[in-house]
C-alpha cells in the first residue's frame, strides 16, 4: 500500500508517518518546505527520538518527498490508497484544491477506494476539507467522490516540539501517543495500521482531547508566558501555574463527565497522565510553540471558548478557564502574526469588543464580564520581567 501525507514536520515525520512506515506502507510526503524535501529524498529514511522514562531512536523508512504545489501531487494522488494530513488547519483550505485536481485525475481510470484522514488540532478537520474540496469539484464529480472516496475524521495526541537536533530531519517524540479515526467513515477496508485505533464515538474521544491535553497545555502555556517562563517544563514547574493549569483542567473535565459521562475516577486519572506528560524532563517545548496562533485558539470551537461554553451549559465552575482566557488576550509575540493582531485590536478597540469579535460571546453575558476584569488584574500585578 502506498500513502500521501501532507506536512513532513513535527506530526508528520514523528508521529503519523512513523505509524504508516512502521505498518508497511510506502510513505511519500508532500511538503512546501523543499530542503526538507531535499533531505528526505537524499536520504530517504529519518531518525525519530522517543523520549520519556525509557528513551530510544528508531529510524522510520524508506521515505520520499515530492513537493506540495506541483503536479507531481496530482498524479500520486492518482494512485495513492491513502491520504493524511498534518499541515495545520489554516492549511487545509489550501491543499483541498490540489486533493480536488487529483481526484478528478483518478477518477477518470481509478474507482478504488481511497481514504483520507485530516490529523489536525481541530474539531471534525477531515470533514472540514471535504466541504473545501468539493468547493473546487464540478458537481459532476460529486457522486463519485462520495462513493469513492471516505474523509476520515480523528482525534491526533502526541507532544512533537519541533527538533533541537543538528539533523534537520530528526524529531523528538514523546512516547504517548493516540491516534483515534472513525471508524463509520472509511470507504472500502479500513487499513491497519499500528496505532491507529478506530471508534464511532470520536466526537467524545475530539473533545477529551481537545478540552484536556490542548486546553491544559494552553493554560501552561499562556500563563507560563505572563509569568515570564520560556519552556513548558519551566512553566509547569511553577507551583503556582500546575495548580491553575490543573484546576483549569478539572473545570474543562466536569463538562465531558456530564456530557458524556466519562467515569470521575478514570478522568481524573487522564488529567493526572497529561500533567506528567507535561512535565517530561526529556522533552524540550517551548511556551510559543504551543501559545502559537492564540486568535484560533481563542475562537468559539477550539480549547479555550468550547469548554467554557459547556460550564455555561452545565453551570458548573470556570474561574481558572476564565483567568487563562484573560492570560491569552495578554500573550505577546511579534513574530507570531496572530499575536500581533490580537495586541493591535486591543490597542484599537479594547478588550471587549476584541474578546467578543474573536471568541463569538455574547457580549452581554456574565463571562465577558468577568474575563474583562480578570484581565485588567492580571494587567495590573503583570509580574516583573527576570
Ligand atoms: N506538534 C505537535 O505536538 C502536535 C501537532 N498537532 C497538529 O498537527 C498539525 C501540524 O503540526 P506540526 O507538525 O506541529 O506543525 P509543523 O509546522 O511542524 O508541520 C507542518 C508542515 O506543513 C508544511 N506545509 C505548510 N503548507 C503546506 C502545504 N501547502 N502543503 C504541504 N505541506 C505544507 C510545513 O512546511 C510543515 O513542514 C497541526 O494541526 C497541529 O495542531 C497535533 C498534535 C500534536
Ligand atoms: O498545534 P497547535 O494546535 O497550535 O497547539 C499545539 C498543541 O498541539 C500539541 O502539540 C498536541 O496536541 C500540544 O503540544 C499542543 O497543545
Amino acid at each position: 500500500m502506498k500513502s500521501l501525507h501532507f506536512g513532513a514536520g513535527n506530526i508528520g515525520r514523528g508521529f503519523i508517518g512513523k505509524l504508516l512506515s512502521d505498518s508497511g506502507l510506502e510513505v511519500i510526503f508532500a511538503d512546501v518546505n523543499q530542503p526538507l524535501l531535499d533531505a528526505i529524498n537524499a536520504r530517504g529514511h529519518y531518525p525519530v527520538k522517543i523520549v520519556g522514562t525509557e528513551s530510544s531512536t528508531v529510524t522510520v523508512g524508506p521515505v520520499s518527498a515530492i513537493n506540495s504545489t506541483t503536479d507531481d501531487v496530482l498524479e500520486m494522488i492518482e494512485s495513492v490508497d491513502l491520504i493524511t494530513t498534518a499541515v495545520g488547519p489554516a492549511v487545509l483550505d489550501i491543499i483541498a484544491q490540489s486533493i480536488a485536481k487529483g481526484l478528478m485525475r483518478r477518477l477518470t481510470n481509478n474507482d478504488a477506494p481511497l481514504n483520507i484522514i485530516a490529523c489536525e488540532n481541530m474539531v471534525q478537520a477531515t470533514t472540514h476539507l471535504k466541504h473545501e474540496v468539493f468547493k473546487h469539484l464540478p458537481k459532476s464529480y460529486h457522486e463519485q467522490v462520495e462513493a469513492c472516496v471516505g474523509f476520515v475524521d480523528s482525534a491526533v495526541d502526541r507532544i512533537v516540539p519541533p527538533t533541537q537536533a543538528d539533523d534537520p530531519l530528526e524529531v523528538t517524540v514523546e512516547t504517548f501517543s493516540e491516534w483515534i479515526v472513525d471508524q463509520t467513515q472509511f470507504k472500502g477496508a479500513i487499513p491497519d495500521i499500528v496505532g491507529m485505533e478506530l471508534t464511532d464515538n470520536l466526537l467524545a474521544f475530539i473533545e477529551r482531547k481537545l478540552f484536556t491535553l490542548n486546553t491544559g497545555h494552553a493554560a501552561t502555556a499562556y500563563l507560563g508566558a505572563y509569568y515570564g517562563h520560556k519552556t513548558i517544563l519551566q512553566a509547569i514547574g511553577d507551583a503556582t501555574i500546575y495548580q491553575q493549569v490543573k484546576a483549569t483542567m478539572q473545570e474543562s473535565g466536569e463538562v465531558l463527565i456530564r456530557r458524556y459521562r466519562f467515569d470521575r475516577a478514570v478522568h481524573e486519572a487522564y488529567i493526572e497522565k497529561i500533567l506528567r506528560r507535561f512535565a517530561n524532563p526529556y522533552l524540550t517545548d517551548e511556551v510559543d510553540r504551543v501559545a502559537r496562533q492564540p486568535i484560533r485558539k481563542l475562537s468559539a470551537s477550539d480549547r479555550l471558548i468550547k469548554p467554557l461554553l459547556g460550564t455555561i451549559e452545565y453551570a458548573t465552575a470556570n474561574d481558572n478557564l476564565i483567568n487563562v482566557i484573560a492570560a491569552t488576550l495578554l500573550y505577546k509575540n511579534e513574530s507570531d502574526p496572530q499575536a500581533v493582531e490580537l495586541q493591535t485590536l486591543l490597542n484599537q478597540q479594547g478588550v471587549k469588543a476584541t474578546l467578543t469579535h474573536y471568541t463569538g460571546l455574547d457580549i452581554n453575558t456574565a463571562e465577558v464580564e468577568r474575563i474583562v476584569a480578570a484581565y485588567q488584574q492580571l494587567q495590573a500585578n503583570t509580574p516583573s520581567a527576570g
